[in-house]
């Protein structure tokens, strides 16, 4: 589907995307690997990147930086486990405009090299310590050097975007001469206006095949990637969640659905983008915003009542694109800019049909509780139903007893619960207490083994070490889904409590014998 500008003729006037000789084949190289884990405090094992660079070939990156293999031994035996897995990927390493770091480079057994010299005054004179002239024929005599030993090279000037434009194309001319098969317009320290990258990527693309590395220190990365396209570019560094140095690179999932959905230019495998995002956060521990571009919570996520009953009348009201195409599902969340229909068709969900009259009184009250700030849960809709209907819930799974344990043994938790009017005893060890006590409650709830935790997460409420926290839930059965939340000053304990809810919900209108034990 190609409607986001519903105009194919072209990026500031240029024709991206049309048939006036702008690139239509856009490649992605992916840099999380390099200049992502330059982000402060990442750092990936062997079997980490080797997992990420599996899941990035799968989603059809073509070219994947796996590291520096200057860095270090550690970093070395990284890029080769990388180099190991024989993907479909062009695998490179990061290396200076020195030999040492080109033969370690190949030491690791890559494809090719991104070769990076500086290309701004203040690079060339007061980091490197050399003179304009000496960096041309040192470069040339580098990508010479790398031609020759087989790999693919592609000269990065450093500091692009704030070099002498005249020479950054002496020097880029002089490299595609030697042979190199690319040069790479750096705006490294995201200082660029679109208006620049367009001066600086006309002059190179000119030259020969052009690659854009942009940053987002003006929040600027992906406009000039498009604006990198648009003036001739055909491949595009980032890294996916946008992670890297300072503000990050160019999140890679965000161009490549801008170029699908506003261009009708299909890059990586977008299915598989949220996969890699969650992955990826995981790996690096960098959390991803609520709402980032595509993969973040709140991406599909509708709130407020104009929008879900928008939604619900038709789902294309509100989404730019359908969260299926990046491997995601729509929701709908209750707070305190709900109406009326999003209250109704969540309650349906649950199997529960309500009269106008108990409609209203319901909103009013799910509103309520959004005005104090609180997340409306699913279980705080149903709880506020059986309020408002005068009916009395009948428990099916409750809690009698928690103890966990945590210091310096493995931590333990014994847990004992009611399901049915029968008591269920269960242990398990875990990575910490709530781990081991979660353990606990699936091996006593077994019984009703297809119930999935889906999400959890925990917020502070108050500050200090005695803070009470909410722990949220999510869990499903089959196609049943429910949200629970529990507050606490022991986080164990809030977790079981809403994990226990949880299943007491979705068993609710089960047939007695689904839980009974066997
Ligand atoms: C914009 C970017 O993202 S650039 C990539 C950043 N990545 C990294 O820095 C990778 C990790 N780095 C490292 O492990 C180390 O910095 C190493 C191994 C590369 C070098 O370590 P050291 O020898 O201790 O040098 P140090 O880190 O203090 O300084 C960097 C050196 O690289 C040189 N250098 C920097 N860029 C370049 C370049 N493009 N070409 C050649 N030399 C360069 C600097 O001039 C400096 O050399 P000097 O010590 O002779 O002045
Ligand atoms: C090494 C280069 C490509 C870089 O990371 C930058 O310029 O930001």
């Amino acid at each position: 589907m190609t409607d986001g500008s519903g105009d194919r003729a072209g990026l500031f006037g240029t024709g991206l995307g049309s048939s006036s000789g702008r690139p239509e084949d856009v490649q992605l190289l992916d840099t999380t690997l390099r200049d992502g884990e330059q982000a402060p405090g990442v750092s990936l094992t062997p079997e980490e990147k080797a997992r990420i660079a599996r899941a990035l070939d799968d989603a059809r990156i073509d070219v994947i930086e796996a590291g520096s293999a200057v860095t270090g031994p550690g970093e070395r035996e990284t890029i080769s486990r990388v180099t190991d897995l024989d993907v479909d990927a062009t695998v490179t390493s990061f290396a200076r405009g020195v030999q040492n770091d080109i033969d370690l480079a190949m030491d690791c057994g890559v494809d090719g090299v991104n070769l990076v010299v500086p290309a701004s005054d203040q690079h060339i004179e007061d980091k490197v310590g050399t003179t304009h002239a000496e960096n041309v024929d040192r470069t040339v005599e580098l990508v010479e050097y790398a031609k020759d030993h087989g790999l693919w090279v592609e000269v990065i000037g450093e500091d692009g975007s704030r070099a002498d434009l005249d020479y950054l194309e002496e020097l880029m001319r002089a490299v595609l001469e030697a042979g190199a098969d690319r040069v790479c317009y750096a705006d490294t320290v995201g200082h660029a206006t679109p208006d620049r990258t367009i001066e600086a990527v006309s002059r190179l693309a000119e030259l020969g095949p052009t690659s854009t590395h942009t940053h987002d220190d003006l929040g600027l990365a992906v406009t000039n990637v498009m604006a990198s396209l648009a003036a001739g570019a055909d491949l595009v560094h980032g890294t996916i969640n946008g992670i890297g140095e300072r503000a990050g690179n160019v999140a890679l999932e965000e161009v490549a659905i801008a170029l699908d959905h506003g261009y009708g230019i299909e890059t990586m495998d977008l299915t598989k983008v949220y996969d890699l995002a969650q992955l990826i956060a995981s790996k690096t521990g960098i959390p991803l915003a609520p709402n980032k571009a595509v993969v973040g919570e709140n991406a599909f996520t509708h709130e407020s009542g104009i929008h879900t009953d928008g939604t619900l009348k038709d789902e294309s009201m509100y989404e730019p694109y359908p969260p299926e195409k990046v491997g995601r599902e729509r929701r709908l969340a209750l707070g305190k800019h709900a109406g009326r229909a999003g209250v109704e068709a969540t309650l349906n969900e649950h199997g529960i049909d309500v009269d106008e009259e108990d409609l209203r009184a319901i909103v009013a009250r799910v509103k309520e509780i959004g005005e104090r700030g609180k997340r409306v849960t699913d279980a705080d809709l149903l709880t506020i139903t059986e309020d408002v209907q005068d009916r009395e819930r009948e428990r099916r799974v409750e809690l009698l007893d928690l103890t966990a344990v945590s210091g310096s043994s493995v931590p333990t938790a014994s847990i004992r619960l009611e399901v049915d009017g029968e008591v269920r005893e269960e242990a398990a060890t875990g990575t910490g207490p709530v781990d081991a006590a979660m353990k606990a409650a699936e091996a006593a709830l077994s019984h009703t083994a297809d119930a999935q935790l889906e999400s959890y997460h925990v917020d502070a409420i108050t500050g200090g070490h005695d803070a009470v926290v909410t722990v949220e839930v999510e869990m499903s059965r089959g196609d049943d889904h429910v949200t629970v939340s529990a507050s606490e000053a022991d986080i164990t304990r809030a977790s079981i409590e809403a994990m226990v809810d949880a299943m007491d919900r979705l068993v609710a209108n089960e047939d007695d014998t689904v839980i009974a034990d066997d």
